[in-house]
């Protein structure tokens, strides 16, 4: 139940200058452990691995209850509010949901604003025992508040207005926001987000918790894994803590010329650890004209498309690759009688095996193209595992932002189109704005 840094982007990065980054990784972890730095009052999720268990009771009982009436989850929430949730129902599987029978399944809304997909959702509904877990810490987001005004209103018709309450769960803040109001009135029942929790480091709260309780996913093996990580990753040695070497590294690349940091796997059940990670680093650094771009790749099969880039294109990248060590299943390849196919040479070897080739060749192959490449291990694909990953990358990000000079907690740059949509939607209060942006340019 670990994520390990095996391989730190030699011959790209020498361990010297590794081991140069020393004195900034220390003024960056005394930022953190003293909370002098910027953005400090958002460091609640240090601790979220030890949270109140008199709250996780509360969760887990309502979990418990929305499961045994419902085989539909419908979680609503955008960035931070949803894709905790996505990427660790996506890690832990089934691999093919689609095909899948399990007893409850999880869909999200509102973290778009489609039309189609809205109607198509609803229309879906109808044939499942419905639940709704609102997430918003703020309250205010115009995506999920335009889902939920959609759901809310389905709900009601569906279920009439008191069993829906039962049924309606919403997740925010303590006492700010639309959603505090809405829910008081309507008697939901309610979790809080922490308010020294931003969006993307929320997922160990209930943001996550609760809809992964819902989904039967075992929240204390994923809050013991972040256990373990906070307790490990403490040492303030560059080479012997590999979140802050992680850290260094990304810097380091980030001042050799890699633009783009590409988080690559080789197994789908990661493409949504990938999303949660490029909105952790993509939010966290990307501001004051500075940061790695966050991108991500999944191998094998985007080696048949973005392959050819990455081996002889533009050498502005570096990856992060991520090996699991144990898959959930194993899988012994058959012998073919007459080896109509040719591949009898892989006969009684492992899936994973080839798997594994596939990243070592792909390394070598990236190597000799000039990508500086950093491979981490992860144990398995267990809730412990995951929960370890989650706060490893959390502790990455906060460093690296912090070696980067920038708040890794804010993201006043997301205000931006939010702002013009509302000023072109007309809403009140932003007609100045408006005003400016139909002056012609
Ligand atoms: O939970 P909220 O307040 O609706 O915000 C959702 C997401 O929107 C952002 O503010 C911007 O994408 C994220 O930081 C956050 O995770």
């Amino acid at each position: 139940m670990r994520l390990r840094l095996s391989h730190r982007a030699h011959p790209f990065v020498s361990d010297q200058e590794l081991q140069n980054m020393q004195p900034f990784v220390r003024a960056a972890h005394q930022l953190m452990v003293e909370k002098t730095g910027v953005g400090s009052d958002f460091l609640g999720w240090i601790d979220l691995p030890e949270q109140s268990a008199e709250m996780i009771a509360a969760l887990k009982k309502k979990a418990n209850e929305i499961a045994q009436k419902s085989n539909v989850l419908v979680v609503i929430g955008i960035g931070g509010s949803y894709l905790g949730t996505r990427a660790a129902l996506s890690f832990l599987g089934p691999a093919l949901p689609e095909l899948a029978e399990p007893a409850l399944r999880v869909v999200y809304a509102g973290h778009n604003m489609s039309a189609t997909y809205l109607t198509e959702l609803l229309a879906e509904l109808d044939r499942y025992d419905v639940a709704v877990n609102v997430i918003s810490k703020s309250g205010t987001t115009t995506e999920p508040a335009l889902a939920f005004r959609f759901l809310q209103a389905y709900m009601e018709k569906r279920y009439g207005k008191e069993e829906a309450a039962t049924r309606i769960v919403a997740t925010t803040d303590r006492a700010n926001g639309a959603l505090v109001a809405m829910s008081r009135a309507a008697s939901y029942t309610t979790f809080v987000i922490p308010d020294d929790v931003g969006g993307r480091y929320s997922v160990l709260t209930p943001v996550g918790l609760f809809p992964l309780a819902v989904a039967g996913v075992d929240i204390d093996a994923l809050l013991a894994g972040a256990r373990r990580a906070k307790q490990e990753l403490v040492d303030v040695d560059v080479l012997k803590n590999d979140a802050y070497a992680y850290a260094a590294l990304r810097n380091i690349l980030l001042r050799k010329g890699c633009a783009i940091e590409a988080f690559v796997s080789y197994e789908p059940g990661m493409h949504y650890i990938a999303e949660w990670w490029k909105q952790l680093f993509g939010e966290s650094e990307g501001k004051d004209g500075r940061g790695l771009f966050p991108a991500s790749l999944d191998f094998s099969t985007d080696l048949h498309s973005m392959g050819q880039y990455v081996q002889e294109g533009a050498r502005i990248l570096f990856e992060s690759v991520v090996r699991v060590k144990k898959p959930r299943h194993a899988l012994t390849i058959p012998e073919l009688e007459g080896n109509a196919d040719g591949l009898n040479y892989l006969a009684l070897q492992s899936v994973q095996h080839v798997n594994d080739t596939a990243l070592r060749a792909t390394m070598l192959a990236h190597e000799d193209g000039r990508v500086p490449q950093v491979l981490f291990e992860l144990d398995d694909m267990s809730e412990q595992s995951l929960g370890y990953l989650f706060y490893f990358f959390e502790l990455s990000c906060a460093i690296s932002g912090y070696l980067l000079g920038v708040n890794p907690f804010d993201q006043p740059g997301v205000e931006a189109y939010k702002k013009n949509m509302f000023a072109l939607l007309g809403k009140p209060g932003f007609e100045a704005e408006r005003a400016r942006l139909e002056t012609p340019r």
